[in-house]
């Protein structure tokens, strides 16, 4: 098909093999609404006197907290380090299994943070153990700008993750740069009702999206996800698969972004947070209270399974 949305080279460079180093014991308080669970821990402590718990990582320093089912896994980690190491055997993994089970993975990426976050995933032992032939990767979001200039997704995607991977250039759909925000969006819809057609992307059998194996998602500090913006008409839209913004609060102004009905038809979806700025969000997100606005990241409730990576600072209010 001759949609913009086809083909941009990644080329094939491999990293050198990192070290992880160790993060030290990890601490958070234990409020009445969360309680942690061992997960993968080499010990774990309960503190009656101080209503704390600590833990002692096997991999890396993290805790799970319990919260209700909707809200999904969610697990924090001593450090971003620590994150990072976590997100690249999850996608891995899921890569692995998916792959093998349906002999392709289709994953979506966010812009900002969470690009840097995949960087273990791009080294040693994920860039020789991944099939990485088998991956279709698309954007969650973009900006309306060329795929050259210091504000596009693709080009963070690009520099921080496919130009080290091998995945087949055509596997790679990008969202147009050569159109307005109207006409790429549509124009990517179009590259994925395609792509729906070919049986390259699965489709929701309860609501006809499209059912994208993985989401890896970050969150902004206003609980903004994708170019979904709180108090914004588009996270109303429930009818289109890809919307365009021409007013967005963060710059650049112009974007376009997959609409709620496509982000939660997800089979799993990674919401991946770190630092203090996003604290607040993360705590209206998880916490259970009631509040005014709903902010977007509240309304993120996939089809099928949905896991928060937290860093301690992003969850310092839980
Ligand atoms: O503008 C955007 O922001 C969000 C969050 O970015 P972060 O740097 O605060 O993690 C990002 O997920 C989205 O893709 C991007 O377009």
């Amino acid at each position: 098909m001759a949609s913009s949305c086809s083909a941009l080279s990644a080329n094939l460079r491999t990293l050198p093999n990192p070290s992880f180093p160790r993060s030290p014991l990890l601490r958070i308080p234990l409020t009445p609404r969360f309680f942690a669970v061992n997960h993968g821990f080499s010990s774990l402590r309960l503190n009656s006197s101080s209503s704390s718990y600590s833990c002692r990582r096997t991999k890396a320093s993290m805790a799970e907290i319990v919260t209700p089912k909707s809200k999904g896994k969610v697990v924090v980690f001593d450090s971003e380090e620590d994150l990072s190491v976590s997100l690249a055997e999850y996608a891995a993994d899921l890569a692995t299994k998916i792959s093998r089970e349906k002999g392709s993975f289709t994953v979506v990426f966010s812009g900002g943070s969470l690009v840097k976050s995949l960087r273990k995933l791009v080294e040693k032992p994920y860039i020789d153990s991944v099939d990485w032939s088998k991956w279709h990767v698309f954007w969650v979001d973009e900006r309306v700008v060329p795929k050259d200039h210091p504000d596009s997704n693709y080009l963070l995607a690009y520099n921080e993750f496919l130009s080290k991977v091998p995945i087949p250039a055509s596997n790679v759909y990008a969202i147009s740069d050569a159109l307005s925000a109207e006409g790429a969006a549509n124009d990517y819809e179009t590259c994925l009702k395609h792509l729906v057609k070919t049986k390259i992307l699965d489709q929701s059998q309860t609501n006809g999206f499209p059912k994208f194996d993985l989401m890896l998602m970050g969150m902004g500090p206003d609980g903004h996800i994708a170019s979904l913006f709180p108090g914004h008409s588009l996270v109303e839209e429930n009818k289109k698969w890809v919307a365009f913004i021409e007013d967005s609060p963060k710059p650049p102004p112009k974007r376009i972004s997959f609409t709620f009905p496509v982000i939660n038809s997800s089979a799993n979806i990674a919401l991946v947070v770190a630092g203090g700025s996003k604290a607040s969000a993360v705590y209206s997100a998880l916490a259970d209270v009631s509040n005014s606005e709903v902010l977007p990241v509240q309304l993120v409730e996939p089809e099928g399974e949905l896991a928060w990576f937290l860093d301690k600072d992003a969850a310092s209010k839980l």
